[in-house]
């Protein structure tokens, strides 16, 4: 993961650990984790819209308020960028992940 991600993680945990006048951040964190999660929800579905509609920009746009709200949740779920990144990390070693099946498997 790049330093856009951890250093937009680092914020996001000032924002838990200390209240700003303003912040959306707070906002989300003083609502807790169903209101992060229902964002979450939304922005997928927005990202997913955009994606149909086949405009990238607006694409672009979505997935940069879906990974946002995703941190968010990491944070307040108080699952670290690290973790995350190790597991991508160790599936990128590995290659042929397409799982054999049968005909009949895929009609069912
Ligand atoms: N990356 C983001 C980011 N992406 C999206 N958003 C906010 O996510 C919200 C999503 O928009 P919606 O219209 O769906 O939501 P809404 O109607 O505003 O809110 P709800 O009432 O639906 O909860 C908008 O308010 C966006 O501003 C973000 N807010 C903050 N950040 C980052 O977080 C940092 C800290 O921000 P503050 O906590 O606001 O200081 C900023 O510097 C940014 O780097």
């Amino acid at each position: 993961m790049t330093d856009v991600f951890k250093g937009l993680y680092e914020v996001i945990e000032k924002r838990k650990e200390e209240k700003q006048e303003g912040s959306y951040t707070c906002y989300l964190f003083e609502q807790g984790m169903d209101k992060i999660l229902k964002k979450c929800g939304e922005e997928c579905s927005e990202v997913i819209i955009a994606a149909k509609n086949g405009n990238n920009i607006d694409t672009a746009n979505e997935i940069c308020d879906l990974l946002y709200h995703l941190l968010v949740m990491m944070s307040e779920a108080g699952i670290s960028v690290e973790e995350v990144e190790e597991i991508l990390e160790a599936r990128r070693q590995k290659i042929g992940n397409l799982k054999t099946f049968h005909v009949s498997d895929h009609n069912t």
